[in-house]
């Protein structure tokens, strides 16, 4: 892989007036060039302030980030101005300059950069055309929606035709039907432009959306990463596992859990569901062979990358041995958790709601 962006041990204090307070610890991530690398975490995570460190906006205190083999993490004078002309950002809040038309918000970093004015024409028309916004090119922002500001925003991180565009929080300030939209436009820049983005966000729906690969961070650290596909599938840490509880709905609620205990007597277990099983009846294939019931009792499949992935809680009846090896046999091919009865009224409950209390695992 040709690596984009490559941070190597990053760490960050601030110390402002002597109350340190640690923002990054030791983080290693490569950003493959023309991919869409995303960033999730609960605010103070430290998301914000890795994305900076790209563009030098901050400064590692120990540690190196790496930009298309620029060290910006301690270029100055010139070196940093070449390397931040490649560097594109867009903002939470837009940052539009209130007083120009979006025709002259877009020309501004061409105008900085001293670019001639017929090519700056050219450039603006085509980055307008690009973000649908050409019959606005003479309106204000405060006219505009938070949309076709943020579309704005793009477009003028685009004007110095960079490599990487960072993008912190750009749909964050957006409903969910316009976050789409700005979510499709960043997609396209990837597609169309071969820009690599790196995303920060507390979205885990805009990742799922868009990105190939995935950092979850808290308290400065990186907790995991991976490819969207794994990390939805199979999130590890408890952070990740609540920001994808978030936007999936495969696994019953601790609550919802007990319901279907109330009423189902059966063994009841949870499987993975992956792309292994995409056209196998894996589930009528154990019950025949182990002359077992099986009953789908809660569960969904998505495509993810298009892959499968998801989860099915079954209850399986039968005698116990004929269960016990079935259980077996599921296990093969996917890990399986087994539910105890649900705790009497008031016993502990996970937070999370991805797996029950004292679960059983046979994978
Ligand atoms: N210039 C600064 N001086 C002191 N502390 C800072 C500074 N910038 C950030 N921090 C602190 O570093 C921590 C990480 O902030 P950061 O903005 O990177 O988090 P984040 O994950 O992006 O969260 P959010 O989405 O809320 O911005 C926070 O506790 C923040 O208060």
């Amino acid at each position: 892989m040709t690596t984009a962006i490559s941070f190597q041990g990053v760490s960050k204090v601030f110390d402002p007036d002597g109350a340190r307070f640690q923002a990054l610890t030791d983080v290693d991530l490569d950003v493959e060039k023309g991919s869409i690398f995303g960033i999730v975490g609960y605010s103070g995570a430290g998301k914000s302030t890795l994305l900076r460190t790209v563009n030098a906006l901050e400064r590692p205190t120990s540690g190196r980030v790496v930009v298309d083999g620029t060290e910006v993490s301690t270029a100055t004078g010139t070196d940093i101005y070449r390397a931040r002309r490649r560097i594109g950002m867009v903002f939470q809040q837009f940052n539009l300059l209130q007083s120009r038309n979006v025709y002259k918000n877009v020309a501004y970093p061409l105008a900085l950069a001293g670019v001639p004015r017929a090519e700056v024409l050219d450039r603006v028309e085509e980055l307008l055309a690009f973000v649908g916004l050409t019959d606005k090119a003479l309106q204000h922002p405060r006219t505009l929606s938070g949309g076709e500001k943020q579309r704005v925003g793009i477009a003028r991180a685009l004007a110095t035709r960079p490599d990487v565009l960072l993008s912190d929080e750009a749909t964050s300030a957006l409903d969910p039907e316009t976050t789409g939209e700005v979510v499709e436009l960043l997609r396209r820049v990837n597609e169309e432009y071969g820009v690599t983005i790196l995303l920060v966000t507390h979205e885990m729906e805009v990742v799922r959306r868009v990105a190939d690969r995935v950092a979850v961070m808290e308290q400065g650290r990186v907790v995991e990463a991976g490819t969207v596909y794994d990390v939805f599938s199979r999130p590890q840490a408890r952070t990740t596992q609540r920001f994808v509880s978030s936007v999936l709905h495969h696994v019953p609620s601790p609550e919802t859990l007990d319901r279907i205990r109330a009423t189902h007597r059966g063994r009841i277990v949870q499987l993975h569901v992956t792309d292994r099983h995409a056209d196998d009846a894996f589930l009528s294939r154990v019950a025949r062979e182990h002359g077992v019931d099986v009953t789908v009792v809660y569960g969904g499949v998505s495509e993810l990358q298009s892959r499968l992935f998801g989860s099915l809680t079954v209850e399986l009846r039968g005698s116990d041995a004929a269960v016990d090896a079935a259980v077996s046999d599921l296990a093969r091919t996917t890990p399986v958790t087994a539910v105890p009865p649900a705790p009497a009224q008031g016993g502990a409950r996970t937070q999370t709601g991805l797996a029950p209390v004292e679960e059983v695992s046979y994978a």
